[in-house]
């Protein structure tokens, strides 16, 4: 795929290589650009990288070879306040995310934390839980929320800070189908550059028009979903696996 221009690129990684302090080296020279707007899915199987790759998003692993820029700014300590209200990362276990005693502080803390106050935070905070369809759980204590409402919630508080790109780790796991579903149409809903990491393939098919596969800390493809799914040779050598019975070719993408 094309590399997308600087002015218009949410996330530029170059040659982005990096080893944990035991020596375990997880990225080889990662090289992508996500085009604002995009929806893309981060597929790969387990150990690929994908986490390690994630974490160096917003700075919170550093310390490799290459680089990092988010809307143009590199991902650097002085600009690190700046990077984090700019990429959203939305945890897989939303209760690493809901801390406070209602929905609306949790999702009015990220914003209140960075300078909003009175109607402005008020305002960001129906806007983010209006774009998940939460906002009639505004004063209710989030664990008394099923895991499914968590989870939109932890989203709305990721949306309340306007983030330059939302990422989520694995947004369909542990929802029934209707959940599911009800995610699904809320994230094409957004007007928001998106990276998903995910094993869940068909979600990644219908979500994401544009999918990168991450295997042994390289990228060893990036192209459109529905072709990458559909070639078996690809798939068996990254150890993806589609479940059994589904015809990627069989799905009508949303746009
Ligand atoms: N703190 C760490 N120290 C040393 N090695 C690590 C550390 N964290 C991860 N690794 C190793 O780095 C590699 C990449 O791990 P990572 O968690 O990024 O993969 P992943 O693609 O997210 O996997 P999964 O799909 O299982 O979540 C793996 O070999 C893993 O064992």
């Amino acid at each position: 795929m094309d590399p997308v221009s600087t002015a218009s690129a949410s996330l530029e990684v170059s040659g982005l290589a990096f080893a944990y302090p035991d020596g375990h080296q997880a990225l080889f020279g990662v090289d992508f650009s996500i085009a604002r707007g995009e929806r893309v899915a981060l597929l790969g199987p387990n150990g690929a990288g994908k986490t390690t790759l994630v974490l160096h998003l917003n700075g919170i692993l550093s310390g490799g070879v290459g680089s990092v820029r988010v809307a143009g700014l590199p991902v650097d300590r002085k600009n690190m306040a700046e990077i984090r209200r700019k990429v959203g990362i939305v945890f897989q276990d939303p209760d690493d995310q809901l801390f406070m005693p209602t929905v609306r502080e949790d999702v009015a803390f990220g914003p209140a934390a960075a300078g909003i106050k009175g109607t402005d935070l008020e305002e960001r905070v129906d806007r983010a839980l209006g774009q998940v369809g939460m906002q009639e759980f505004k004063d209710r204590p989030p664990h008394h929320l099923s895991f499914g409402q968590r989870r939109r919630v932890a989203v709305a508080t990721v949306l309340a800070m306007e983030p330059e790109i939302l990422v989520l780790d694995e947004p369909s796991s542990n929802l029934d189908p209707a959940s599911r579903r009800e995610l699904a149409d809320i994230l094409r809903s957004l007007d928001v550059t998106v990276l998903m990491v995910t094993h869940d393939l068909p979600y990644a098919l219908e979500l994401c028009p544009r999918s990168l596969i991450l295997s042994e800390g390289t990228i060893a493809a990036d192209g459109p979903t529905g072709e990458l799914l559909s070639d078996d040779g690809l798939m068996r050598a990254h150890r993806l696996e589609l479940p059994f019975g589904f015809d990627p070719r069989s799905v009508t993408m949303g746009a």
